[in-house]
């Protein structure tokens, strides 16, 4: 399978920042994929999405979008992408089909025309094709002001496939959506995906939405943390760990390094991966009495929150 994303060492520095905001990531999407960069706010999302869509410029690095190289080809990246953003940005005083007309004819798509009925033949079919997949053929001629939350964005989708891009961009499309709204819109967004063939890149702060893509990245504070599909990210994720610690840190240290332990400091004592050994089993290879010892088997969620909290994992 072709990578329709291949980004290589991207780096963005904003101008008066002390730190870098995507600080030297690398990662490739495959056409077809559903893929989803995971993050908490402020891992860099927003700004890698950004520049992938040409719509922020880089510090650094490459960047190849549906095989378009970004600094010479942003156009041509253009009319291969759709992009869905935070907050949708419609015209509320236009209807729904006009808000799509202007911005075919502003992409250059096809040419305004003052009335629906004067657009191709073309256009027609595919914003009617379009509004049926995302089920709003009854509203296509309303005023947005009559508009939902989650109408508008069925709105956005129709907009950002008008084009037929290969690509979609999704930065958080189910912000300030409730839980039924947010159902139906991933009903719709694998519809698309799957009629349209199109590849999906999407970015989120929910763990639940990314379980459902082909393979996740973690991002955080700007670094790719780990990648996988969903069933290996769980695996990697969900170490088994124990808090110990003994009056004399160091020779504990220098005792599980001599057991092979995977361990990190912790402001709760040192904590050690116990994978496929038993803490039993770990622990009577020590010979340091220990002044604590505490189990954990975290869900997923739970594993996902201290990766993030920490910024680094067990090895
Ligand atoms: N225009 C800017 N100028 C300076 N710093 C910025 C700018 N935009 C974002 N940042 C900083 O860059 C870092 C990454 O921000 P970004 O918006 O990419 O994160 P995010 O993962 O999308 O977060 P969220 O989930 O909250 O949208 C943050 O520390 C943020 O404060």
């Amino acid at each position: 399978m072709n990578n329709v994303i291949q980004v290589d060492h991207l780096i963005k520095q904003y101008k008066k920042s002390q730190k870098a905001a995507v600080d030297d990531i690398s990662f490739n999407v495959r056409e077809g994929e559903f893929f989803a960069f995971l993050g908490p706010n402020g891992a860099g999302k927003t700004t890698t999405i950004s520049i992938l869509t040409t719509l922020l410029s880089k510090t650094n690095g490459t960047v190849s979008i549906a095989g378009y190289d970004l600094d010479k080809e942003a156009k041509k990246i253009r009319y291969n992408t759709g992009i869905i953003f935070q907050n949708p940005s419609l015209d509320l005083e236009l209807t729904a089909e006009e808000n799509i007309r202007l911005h075919v004819s502003i992409y250059g798509t096809y040419r305004f025309r003052p009335f629906y009925g004067m657009m191709p033949k073309a256009y027609k079919q595919r914003i009617e094709e379009l509004a049926e997949i995302v089920g709003l053929q009854e509203s296509l001629f309303k005023n947005l002001k009559t508009f939902s939350g989650g109408m508008k964005r069925k709105l956005e989708i129709i907009r950002s496939l008008m084009h037929n891009p290969k690509i979609l961009f999704l930065d958080e499309p189910t912000q300030g959506l409730d839980a039924a709204s947010r159902h139906s819109l991933w009903e719709y967004l694998n519809r698309v995906r799957t009629e349209e063939n199109i590849t999906i890149f999407l970015t989120t702060h929910y763990l639940e939405e990314a379980e459902g893509a082909d393979r996740i990245c973690i991002i955080n504070n700007g670094k790719i943390a780990m990648s996988g599909t969903p069933g290996q990210l769980k695996e990697r994720l969900i170490q088994k760990y124990m808090y110990v610690d003994a009056t004399d840190q160091n020779t504990l240290k220098t005792e599980l390094c001599r057991l092979g332990a995977a361990f990190m400091e912790t402001g709760q004592g040192l904590k050690v991966a116990y994978k496929d050994k038993t803490p039993q089993k770990l622990l009577s290879g020590l010979d340091i009495p220990l002044t604590k010892l505490e189990i954990h088997q975290p869900s997923i969620e739970e594993a996902y929150l201290d990766l993030i909290k920490e910024g680094s994992v067990l090895s």
